[in-house]
């Protein structure tokens, strides 16, 4: 479960500081399936980050499985990352001079996993996303639906019990977001808490909680 409690951040530009997040509470189940949403500027990628362990809040807690992430070095948030949380880029952030498989292994490699295990692995997450087929094919000559299977493939190798994705649908159209929410609602079905920032109301259609970040803070949108 992920709780933020009284969590701010600011940023220093020149001699000042620059308050993003205002003390905000946001709590998260486990199993969830939700949407962030807000105007450009508002503070989503910053609460992403923070939830992802990729930054630290100011002030206030952040408390992943009851694990107090401010008072971890970054070693310790490196292994949170690697072990718990899969990432989702609008822009794919494919390597692209590996295949499919040699992409998706990266996190194991950098887990420290050993070879034959790590092809075993990779080949199965891509399974699970529809792309077995395309393992030997470098992102070059993968549609964008299939770059974003991809990507989310290397989010799920480690299993991780989380998924955050920053506008996973934003670089494709219409038919393929479907696809890939589908494929979304599909692993979170199957356990894994998924976070989605998005501009797009049709994204936040297919999941069962919305919140938006407005001036800092979280406004949850009631359930229609
Ligand atoms: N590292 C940083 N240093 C200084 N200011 C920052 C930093 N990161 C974010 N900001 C500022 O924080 C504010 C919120 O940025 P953030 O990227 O979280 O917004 P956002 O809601 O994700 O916007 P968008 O939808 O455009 O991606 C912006 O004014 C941005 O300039």
């Amino acid at each position: 479960m992920i709780e933020l409690k009284r969590v701010t951040k600011s940023f220093k530009i020149g001699q000042t500081y620059s308050q993003v997040l205002s003390p905000l509470d946001l709590t998260i189940e486990e199993g969830s399936f939700m949407t962030i949403m807000g105007p450009s500027g508002s503070g989503k990628s910053t609460l992403m980050n923070i939830i992802g362990c990729l930054d630290k809040p100011t002030t206030g807690a952040y408390l992943l499985d009851g694990q107090n992430i401010g008072a971890m070095s970054e070693r310790q948030l490196a292994k949170i990352r690697n072990e718990q949380i899969g990432f989702v880029f609008q822009q794919f952030h494919l390597l692209p001079k590996l295949s499919a498989w040699k992409n998706v292994e990266l996190p194991l490699v950098y887990a420290g996993m050993d070879k034959r295990e790590r092809y075993v692995r990779a080949h199965k997450a891509l399974a699970k996303v529809g792309l077995l087929d395309w393992a030997d094919y470098v992102p070059a000559s993968l549609s964008g639906g299939q770059k974003q299977r991809v990507a989310i493939a290397r989010a799920l190798v480690n299993e991780p019990t989380i998924i955050l994705a920053d506008e996973p649908t934003g670089a494709l159209d219409t038919k393929t977001s479907v696809t890939i929410m589908e494929l979304l609602q599909s692993l979170n079905e199957s356990g894994t808490t998924i976070a989605i920032i998005t501009h797009e109301p049709e994204v936040a259609e297919w999941t069962n909680r919305t919140v938006f970040v407005r001036d800092g803070q979280i406004q949850e949108v009631p359930a229609s």
